[in-house]
């Protein structure tokens, strides 16, 4: 396979490597990811995030492995490790499912290398699409906030929500960035502020808990937030936290943004209750880890709840901002996100 390079992901002399996403900002730390059993320990640690890249780092990998040989059984078996690792992410399954279509083939191990090429190529566009779709809802002298992290981290382009920000912020109509730090795994803190550090965007970071009070002084304009998954009718699945910015945004009288790729939308999911949600491990919230070691603040014996996503109902949400346009609340109440009949 040709070298690639992403943001977080690099393929070279036909290794996967990972930039590793929970060593940010303070490390920049590329791993090997050459084995079924690395890339989904990466995906389960957060050192490999954000929906679509995990899609697209499972789909370099499977190729990887048809190039170096590995019998179908064992590719379907890797498809399958690898599916497991993140079952909220419909971007993952919607990649994966392509591949195993290339798997079918005959000249697998070529279709599969072109399929995972076309999807990193297709995902940069699709980024590109988000980004040229949210201009037209970004009014001059914007001041955004925005949640986790949606940039080129996430991606293999230039984001979503982050797309959207990057190329108004070219276009001159952002004054600054709220970044919500984003409780417990601090995608924002670590992950948000470094990318809009390296692209001299302006930005404040906050704790997650000051984002009321800021729009409640009128300091927000919109909020900004990706999507791990979009429900028939028009639910998202998100970072944990994205319902309660939505929650604060319309009593504010706020517009709320999701940016997603439309391979984000999933027909079969009939609404946001039938969303698997992941339940994360204790330690997350007890206390921070990360390149300087780890802290503990809370009681060892703690009793914790720390879902890694929640569901904002589409009632909260003032446009779906998808490659393929603005998706307005009219279009959904019309059937937009349901199953083709
Ligand atoms: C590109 S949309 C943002 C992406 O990242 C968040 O998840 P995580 O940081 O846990 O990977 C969010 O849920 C979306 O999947």
């Amino acid at each position: 396979m040709k070298n690639i390079q992403t943001t977080s992901l690099r393929v070279a002399n036909n290794q996967l490597l990972i930039l590793d996403q929970q060593a940010l900002p303070q490390q920049q730390n590329w791993l090997n990811a050459q084995s079924t059993e690395q890339l989904v320990d990466h995906i389960l640690q957060l050192r490999v995030r954000g929906a679509p890249l995990i899609g697209l780092s499972a789909s370099l990998l499977l190729a990887l492995q048809a190039e170096q040989g590995m019998p179908l059984a064992q590719l379907g078996a890797s498809m399958q490790a690898l599916s497991a690792s993140r079952p909220t992410a419909v971007n993952l399954m919607n990649n994966l499912a392509r591949m195993h279509q290339a798997m079918q083939q005959t000249d697998f191990v070529s279709a599969m290398s072109i399929q995972a090429l076309r999807l990193i190529d297709e995902d940069k566009q699709l980024c590109e699409g988000i980004a040229q779709a949210g201009l037209a809802r970004v009014t001059p002298n914007s001041r955004l906030l925005t949640h986790c992290n949606t940039g080129g981290l996430a991606t293999a382009g230039v984001g979503t929500a982050l797309g959207v920000i990057r190329r108004a912020h070219e276009a001159g109509l952002i004054k600054q960035v709220w970044v919500d730090e984003t409780r417990p795994l601090l995608q924002g803190g670590r992950l948000t502020a470094w990318e809009l550090g390296e692209l001299t965007i302006p930005y404040q970071l906050i704790c997650d808990s000051m984002a009321a009070s800021l729009m409640a002084k009128g300091e927000v304009d919109a909020v900004w937030v990706g999507a791990d998954r979009i429900a028939a009718n028009g639910d998202v699945a998100n970072k944990i936290g994205t319902y309660s910015l939505a929650v604060l945004a319309k009593f504010h009288g706020i517009p709320f943004y999701v940016a997603a790729p439309s391979t984000t939308h999933d027909p079969a999911c009939p609404n946001g209750d039938a969303i698997v949600i992941e339940q994360r491990a204790d330690q997350e919230v007890t206390g921070v880890t990360g390149s300087f070691g780890a802290v503990q603040w809370a009681p060892i014996d703690a009793k914790v709840y720390n879902p890694a996503f929640d569901v904002t109902p589409a009632s909260l949400i003032s446009g779906w901002v998808l490659d393929t346009g603005v998706v307005t609340p009219a279009q959904v109440a019309a059937g937009f996100f349901q199953p083709s009949k």
